[in-house]
């Protein structure tokens, strides 16, 4: 069911310092400070060849990383994000197997413009893991 790794999400207490480490330090490609209120976070995404890392600051004191990060003061990776072609099929069977979907089960559009869910860290192995829907890419129509 779940395909590509989407990015790897790392909360950092400071976003400009760690935006710096991994363009000037690590020599990556770093896009821009991007708000996402609905989810009470701004994010940097890195794009690597295989895939992105995401650098997570809490936007706002509802903020669902402010706790991680009272844990973590210095930082740490916070979520995986898979992708899925269907996230509705996925929430069902996913619910159907006893995993908890975060929030109220319906997915909320996430920093790419696509649906996205969150599942509980302690159903998968300490991880918190975040599904994104990406739509297949039209077949190319066949040759005539
Ligand atoms: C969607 C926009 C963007 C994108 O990619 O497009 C994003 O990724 S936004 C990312 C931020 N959004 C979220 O994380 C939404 C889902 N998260 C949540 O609902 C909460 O953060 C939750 C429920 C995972 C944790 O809630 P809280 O911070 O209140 O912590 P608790 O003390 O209730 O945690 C319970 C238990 O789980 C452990 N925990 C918490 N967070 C994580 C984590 N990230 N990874 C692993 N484990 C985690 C926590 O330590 C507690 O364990 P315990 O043994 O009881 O101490
Ligand atoms: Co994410």
């Amino acid at each position: 069911m779940i395909g590509k790794l989407n990015h790897v999400a790392i909360a950092v207490p400071d976003l400009q310092a760690a935006s710096a480490q991994y363009r000037d330090t690590l020599g990556a490609q770093v896009g821009a400070p991007q708000d996402l209120p609905e989810h009470g976070v701004t994010v940097v995404f890195v794009t690597l060849p295989n895939t992105k890392i995401e650098l997570l600051h809490p936007l706002g004191a509802d903020s669902p990383i402010v706790g991680f990060l009272e844990k973590n003061p210095a930082g740490g990776i916070h979520h995986l994000c898979y992708e899925v072609a269907d996230i509705g099929a996925a929430r069902d069977r996913l619910t159907a197997a006893g995993a908890r979907v975060l929030g109220d089960g319906e997915p909320k559009i996430g920093a790419h413009g696509n649906p996205v869910l969150f599942l509980h860290p302690k159903d998968f192995t300490g991880t918190l893991v975040e599904l994104e829907e990406v739509g297949k890419a039209a077949e190319p129509e066949a040759a005539s």
